[in-house]
């Protein structure tokens, strides 16, 4: 079964194919980590995959209505900005019919460790805080595949890794998660799997393991890196930017 199905997707902007026929199938249980550098067209294919964005090609999601959509994946954008002042109880409960008291919301605020805020309005949170509502809003949501465009970035460390480890949580009760990322050693500890993308198309897709090599980080992100292996996975180290 596949929660996410993407067959020759492609997005042509400014004459550019900015995705080029990317296909790929997410199952329950993955928490696929897409990784590449700035402007390699994650968000591309994140939105095209929802029908967000015109595009040629398959996705099963797009296919859908919006209701229907919004039952089958929770989409985490990357803007962050709350600019609503609704307590932080209620937004994250707009993802159950503003049930504040549904278990969902409840688990979610307490997921992304935000209870303790329930009742304060959410364009009094921190930049971080509010990054952290919008992944409970997300989770709240409670669908088979949650997508997530870069969502730890603003974190602090501790909160980084409390959220790769609610995905890899969700995955592991049999969800399927899949989201930009450009932490890579983030990325190589929490991910099933990883899926590379550069200049628009899908040049690698498998284990943190295999993907992750000296070769491919040098060719893709024009770093050099230290990797180690280690009991808890591949060890990423960024070492330099080669020139
Ligand atoms: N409306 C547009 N017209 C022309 N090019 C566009 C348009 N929107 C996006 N692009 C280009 O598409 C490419 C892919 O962008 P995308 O936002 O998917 O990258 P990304 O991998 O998510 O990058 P980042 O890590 O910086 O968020 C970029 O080169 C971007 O400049």
């Amino acid at each position: 079964m596949s929660l996410l199905s993407l067959r020759d997707l492609s997005v042509t902007r400014g004459g550019r194919k900015t995705l080029d026929h990317a296909t790929l199938d997410i199952a329950p249980g993955e928490f696929v980590g897409l990784i590449g550098p700035n402007g390699a067209g994650k968000s591309t294919l994140l939105r095209a995959a929802l029908g967000l964005i015109e595009a040629e090609g398959e996705s099963n999601l797009a296919k859908l209505t919006p209701a229907a959509r919004a039952k089958a994946a929770a989409w985490l954008p990357q803007a962050r900005e709350i600019a609503w002042p609704i307590p932080v109880a209620d937004l994250v409960a707009l993802a159950q019919d503003g049930d504040t008291e549904a278990p969902q919301v409840k688990a979610a605020l307490k997921r992304m460790d935000m209870a303790g805020f329930a009742t304060r309005p959410a364009t009094s949170l921190s930049g971080g805080e509010q990054a952290r509502v919008l992944i409970a809003r997300a989770l709240a949501q409670d669908t088979p595949l949650l997508m997530a465009d870069e969502p730890v970035a603003g974190l602090d460390p501790a909160h980084q890794i409390g959220s790769m480890q609610t995905f890899a949580e969700l995955a592991a009760e049999g969800h399927g998660v899949i989201a930009s990322l450009h932490d890579l050693g983030l990325a190589a500890r929490h991910c099933t799997r990883l899926i590379v993308i550069s200049h628009g198309r899908i040049v690698a897709d498998g284990t943190p393991r295999e993907v992750l090599t000296e070769e491919l980080l040098a060719e893709v992100f024009a770093i050099r890196c230290h990797l180690t292996e280690t009991a808890d996975g591949v060890i990423v180290q960024p070492l330099e930017q080669i020139r």
